[in-house]
């Protein structure tokens, strides 16, 4: 099954066509990731999918087993309870606030109490809470960051603090999770493990992981399908294999500061 359907997209600034009438699909359950050149219109494309863009024509499917869901018709805020998630090419975390609070930000859109229950404190408030905190260091652990879970959130390395907005987002029990180059900033043994734990989330958590990222290597590695884009359309999507040997891909590269 296609999760995701991006439909005959286009996207312009003024006078540019950043993403001009792109289509792709994603299938459920796989890694999927989005590549091209510098300015090819990668960034725009996820920023529209998660509506912080506002993209002149196209539709973005969200389909379900029961359910097709046109992104575009909805706000960026709204777009989490349907099952999509996000995280930012530089980290976003609450710094003064401790690594299990950072999760439990998380899981404030999966907490559904009504006020009574909540401004008061509730009960059903508190059973919630500890539900919460339950999963989220079960997460910590499975991300291997249990340990960690008191600290202060900015005194942690920059590849503690990525692997927490991951965990952050797997809070919300995501169906499908969009990843802005993950690699960016880590070393070659960050990126190998980072990897791993890709592949691993994917597996134990049951869910599709579209990213876009410049790491080639990474891309390659773990991606069972790539769309390669440039100048905001699609040149081809394909298997990795597929996307290395295509003279057009190699094309679109030659002359960037991107290596394929
Ligand atoms: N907010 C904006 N206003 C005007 N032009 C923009 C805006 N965002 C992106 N662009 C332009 O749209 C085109 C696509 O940019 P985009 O950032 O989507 O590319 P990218 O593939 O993500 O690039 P990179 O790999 O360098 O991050 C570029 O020509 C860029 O200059």
């Amino acid at each position: 099954m296609k999760i995701l359907e991006i439909k005959n997209m286009t996207k312009r600034f003024g006078g540019l066509v950043a993403v001009d009438d792109l289509s792709f699909q994603v299938e459920k359950g796989s890694i999927f990731g989005l590549i091209g050149p510098n300015g090819a219109g990668k960034t725009t494309v996820f920023n529209s999918i998660t509506r912080f863009y506002d993209p002149e024509e196209g539709e973005v499917i969200l389909r379900t087993q029961d359910d097709e869901i046109n992104l575009l018709n909805y706000k960026s805020h709204q777009i989490a309870n349907f099952g999509l998630a996000r995280t930012f090419q530089n980290v976003e975390l609450f710094g003064n606030m401790s690594v299990l609070d950072n999760m439990l930000v998380g899981a404030h859109t999966n907490i559904k109490t009504n006020f009574l229950i909540e401004g008061f404190r509730l009960p059903g408030f508190r059973n919630k809470e500890n539900e919460a905190k339950e999963k989220a260091m079960d997460i910590l652990g499975f991300l291997g960051l249990k340990k960690l879970a008191n600290q202060f959130a900015k005194s942690q390395p920059y590849g503690v603090q990525k692997l927490l907005e991951l965990g952050r987002v797997l809070m919300t029990e995501p169906r499908i999770i969009l990843l802005d180059e993950p690699a960016a900033g880590m070393n070659d043994s960050e990126t190998d493990k980072l990897s791993e734990l890709l592949m691993k989330i994917r597996d134990e958590y049951n869910l599709t992981i579209f990213l876009v990222e410049h790491d080639m290597g990474l891309v390659m590695d773990i991606c069972d399908e790539i769309v390669a884009i440039n100048f905001g359309k699609s040149i081809m999507q394909g298997t990795p294999q597929e996307i290395q040997a295509s003279p057009e891909v190699q094309e679109a590269y030659l002359g960037g500061d991107d290596e394929l």
